[in-house]
């Protein structure tokens, strides 16, 4: 919301230098404090009225409704950690001169993490570390360490194609004043002429077909490699390489102050790291990653900031650290500062975004509200740490001595042979890290988990939020991928929160109320399925027995359900439009939060409780960055993608049948015996699960592409939904 706060009139600061930032609560603050009192006076009414209720009569459907009612409750009350102090900044990049010259700038250490050479295509990860390593940023202060969990010898190819393609690429963007620096999005948008465009134009594709035909063919043709050198890396992948089970590679591709560019300017490094894998040590997916890449940088460059960035984020705008030096830099800014959070923001997501992928409650609204808190959690990608923040609390870290670094080759033997040793898979052993170093293994949703401990340890953060989006990703573009990604998120939270620091009971203490609610409102995310089940399935199933369990038209409790309905949309739906969404947007999203709640949720649930007791091991299941053409276009079209006969779907058809069926038996009671009194709250509920299920019916019966519901789903989602229906009409429960 541009212009929304009332920013501050002061332009300079008390050092009488012009000011780097100022901060301002967002204007819609004194109405949600109101709000908030006013609500949840109406919601202790309602649990006070089912509590008094099931004094005089208890029965499974009033305990499941109080149930219900309670989880919402909570989750309402997690949210007051957006509401109270949401908060916008602005910065001045232009003051930033008066500040600091360029030479004085930190060093920048940016991590790259990619799994699989074949989900998340290699040409792609090139893409982002070219776009970064164009950054307006002194070259000589600039470094960039990809992570190759995949272990892959493609992975290595493309980076070598991509260090020669630098070399043209950053003068290229540099002297004509490049805005878009990923090369992909670049000619992808008709960019303007310049003399050299056709040649690196052609430069860019020939890289991009060598890349790709290496890919498919899974064959690196020796005629590409220039140096014995880079033959030579190859050869580190012997018999018993496999992904999981290897010693590290490191590979410097681009060494500052040696590699230049075709004008003669330095390069900045460029460095493939592989960490050592062992099958039998586990390897802490990602932030085990993280913290290789924590110790090689040590070695190398040993930068004081650090960018982390997913395989698809890429820089969507070049003087993105000069954006973060205006915090980093300003003499007044409070020493526990830890780290500058972008949000993240998706390309390639359809227009009315189906599959609600741009989460923008997360990262457009709820982020802002936690940055007038202790600040914004970390979301895996485009956060900028102090490195330090990774070796203990604020009282305890001095600042690091950049001297001891040796001036020595980031190429000599013993920088080497130290980068190696570190990254090995044998390193960790009886260390802090994982515990209370680096990125904190126990989660697989790494980035809440660590982040929390941070500011647990007092480190807080801001939230930066330009116009131009800092960083560009990519959304599952499928809803089974998207399902299974929410079910491996569900995991890694149920993990937070119920580990020994959950933010409910650590959090609240350790960093403040508020920001120990917002964090525990993530990690309780997961809890949502109770309500949504309870109320996708319960008062359907009692219609369906033409029972009625909710208040009469007639009576005052029947208001205060329609308050609590449309107080909660409304607000929802407000901070949705006034942070730019569009209100097809919003619909959409609602909906996805309900097909979370009932599929992904839920089975987020049962792997939790295998993988806790050792039944199942769930691991970090990366979600594939590649689609199919059909699929692409049915998705342009807005069209739902089910097409695999995935367990994940059917709670979904199963709920998208009971509803059409009770509001069916609804309308019959009607007609015949004029129930409308009774029974209006639960064929409104009914119908709004029938509209909101309108892509599920249309999957099962209208459609005959591939993307439409596999008959056996169906078949076993009508046996599902009859059973339920029966086991409840014989249970007595109404
Ligand atoms: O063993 C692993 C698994 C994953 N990754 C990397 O982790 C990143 C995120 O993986 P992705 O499959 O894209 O997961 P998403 O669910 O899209 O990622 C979101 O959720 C993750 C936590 O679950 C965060 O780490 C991410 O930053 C956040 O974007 C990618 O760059 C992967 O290459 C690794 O490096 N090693
Ligand atoms: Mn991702």
């Amino acid at each position: 919301m541009g212009g929304e706060g009332a920013t501050e009139r002061k332009s300079t600061a008390s050092h009488g230098l012009p000011l780097l930032h100022t901060r301002a609560l967002m204007r819609r603050t004194p109405a949600n404090r109101v709000f908030a009192v006013v609500y949840l006076c109406v919601i202790l009414a309602l649990l006070y009225h089912h509590f008094i209720a099931l004094l005089h009569s208890t029965s499974i459907v009033s305990l499941l409704i109080l149930l219900a009612d309670a989880v919402l409750a909570f989750m309402w009350v997690t949210t007051l950690a957006f509401r109270m102090c949401p908060t916008e900044r602005q910065i001045f990049i232009e003051h930033l001169e008066h500040y600091a010259k360029e030479s004085n700038y930190p060093g920048l250490d940016v991590f790259i993490c990619t799994a699989d050479p074949y989900k998340e295509p290699p040409i792609d990860v090139v893409n982002t570390a070219l776009s970064v390593m164009a950054y307006d940023y002194p070259t000589e202060k600039l470094s960039v360490y990809v992570s190759d969990d995949g272990g892959s010898q493609l992975t290595l190819f493309a980076f070598m194609e991509a260090a020669r393609f630098a070399s043209h690429w950053l003068p290229y963007c540099k002297k004509n004043k490049i805005v878009e620096r990923c090369p992909k999005a670049y000619f992808a948008s008709n960019p303007s002429w310049f003399p050299e465009t056709d040649q690196i134009k052609l430069m860019y594709e020939k890289m991009r077909v060598r890349v790709e035909t290496a890919v498919k063919s899974g064959i690196i043709s020796h005629d590409y490699m220039n140096s014995k050198q880079e033959l030579e890396a190859f050869s580190r992948w012997t018999d018993g390489f496999t992904s999981q089970n290897h010693p590290a590679v490191i590979q410097v591709l681009l060494e500052c102050g040696k590699d230049e560019d075709v004008m003669g300017h330095t390069m900045p490094n460029l460095v493939y790291v592989s960490r050592g894998k062992s099958i039998n040590l586990p390897h802490n997916f990602k932030a085990g990653a993280l913290n290789a890449l924590l110790r090689v940088s040590a070695t190398m460059t040993n930068a004081p900031v650090i960018l982390t960035l997913d395989s698809d984020m890429y820089s969507n705008d070049p003087r993105t650290p000069l954006r973060v030096l205006c915090y980093l830099l300003d003499p007044s800014m409070d020493p526990k500062l830890g780290y500058v959070q972008f949000p993240q923001i998706f390309h390639g997501i359809n227009k009315s975004d189906i599959y609600g992928g741009e989460l923008r409650h997360v990262f457009q609204v709820q982020m802002s509200g936690m940055d007038g808190l202790a600040g914004p959690q970390h979301v895996g990608s485009g956060g900028f740490f102090r490195r330090k923040i990774f070796f203990g609390g604020p009282s305890e870290t001095p600042e690091m001595n950049q001297d001891q670094l040796t001036s020595k080759s980031i190429r000599s033997k013993e920088v080497l042979a130290m980068a190696h040793q570190v990254a090995g898979c044998n390193f960790e052993n009886q260390t802090k890290w994982g515990t209370k170093m680096g990125f904190r293994y126990g989660s697989l949703v790494e980035d809440l988990y660590t982040s929390h401990q941070l500011q647990c340890e007092g480190w807080k953060s801001i939230n930066c939020k330009p116009k131009r989006p800092a960083f560009l990703g990519n959304s599952p573009l499928n809803l089974h991928d998207l399902l299974n990604q929410t079910t491996r998120w569900s995991v890694g939270l149920l993990e937070i929160a119920f580990c020994k620091y959950s933010p409910i009971i650590y959090g609240v203490r350790s960093i403040n109320l508020l920001s120990g609610l917002g964090f525990a409102y993530y990690a309780f995310w997961p809890f949502w399925s109770i309500p949504l089940t309870i109320y996708a399935f319960l008062p359907q199933l009692a219609l369906l027995n033409s029972a009625s369990i909710f208040p009469q038209v007639s009576d005052l409790w029947f208001f205060i359900y329609v308050f609590l309905f449309l107080g909660a949309y409304g607000q929802d739906y407000l901070e949705f439009i006034l942070s730019g969404g569009t209100t097809v947007r919003w619909w959409n999203n609602q909906r996805m939060w309900m097909m979370r709640g009932l599929s992904s949720f839920s089975f987020g649930w049962i792997e939790y409780f295998l993988k806790s007791n050792g039944i199942s091991t769930f691991g970090f299941k990366v979600t594939s960055k590649v689609v199919q053409e059909e699929q692409s276009k049915r998705y342009k079209q807005g069209i739902f993608e089910f097409g695999v006969a995935s367990p994940l779907f059917l709670p979904l058809t199963t709920a998208a049948i009971i509803n059409l069926a009770s509001f069916l038996r609804g309308i019959a009671l009607v007609l015949k015996q004029g129930r409308l009194e009774d029974l209006l709250l639960q064929m409104l509920l009914a119908g709004f699960g029938m509209v909101n299920c309108w892509p599920i019916y249309e999957a099962m019966v209208l459609r005959t592409d591939e993307g439409k519901l596999p008959v056996k789903i169906t078949l076993i989602s009508i046996v599902l939904a009859w059973a339920l229906y029966r086991l409840l009409a014989s249970s007595m429960a109404f």
